[in-house]
């Protein structure tokens, strides 16, 4: 049977430093989902490709930039939420230029995958964790 839910894609990047540490996000207060680490990203604009979408918003919510041959997918999300359907490429990334910066969320913290269990993470988030460690 068909669901109501309309489908939400947005894309989502985990960067990983030289430490295999994968950096998350605290969301900021007065958003869906506040205090919940999340992986920096957001919904596409009109007439940009996913690459392009996650290329704008790491520079707009964290002011690194990086270029479409640094994304590598490796894996999604689907989940429903209340509203929507949400349907989230990750991207992993390794090279970019510019330090990692708060502009949009609460805090931003580099964490071992390993970890990534010990912050709270939007329900969409959690099966995202497995093929992280298995990368790292
Ligand atoms: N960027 C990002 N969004 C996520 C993740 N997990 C997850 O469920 N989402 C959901 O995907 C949507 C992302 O939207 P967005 O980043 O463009 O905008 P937003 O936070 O203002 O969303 P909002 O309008 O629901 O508050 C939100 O509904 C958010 O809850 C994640 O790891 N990263």
């Amino acid at each position: 049977m068909a669901t109501a839910r309309p489908i939400l894609l947005v894309v989502a990047c985990a960067l990983v430093d030289a430490d295999r540490r994968v950096l998350i996000a605290q969301r900021p207060e007065g958003k869906s989902l506040a205090g919940l680490w999340e992986f920096p990203g957001g919904k596409l604009e009109p007439g940009e490709s996913p690459e392009d979408a996650l290329i704008r918003e790491l520079e707009e919510e964290l002011g690194v930039s990086t270029r479409t041959a640094c994304l590598a997918p490796l894996t999604f999300a689907s989940h429903a939420y209340e509203g929507f359907h949400l349907l989230m490429p990750l991207y992993v990334c390794r090279k970019w230029e510019g330090f990692p910066q708060p502009r949009e969320h609460a805090a931003l913290k580099w964490v071992r995958p390993q970890a990534l269990r010990d912050y709270p993470m939007p329900p969409a988030d959690l099966p995202l964790i497995a093929p992280l460690c298995d990368l790292l």
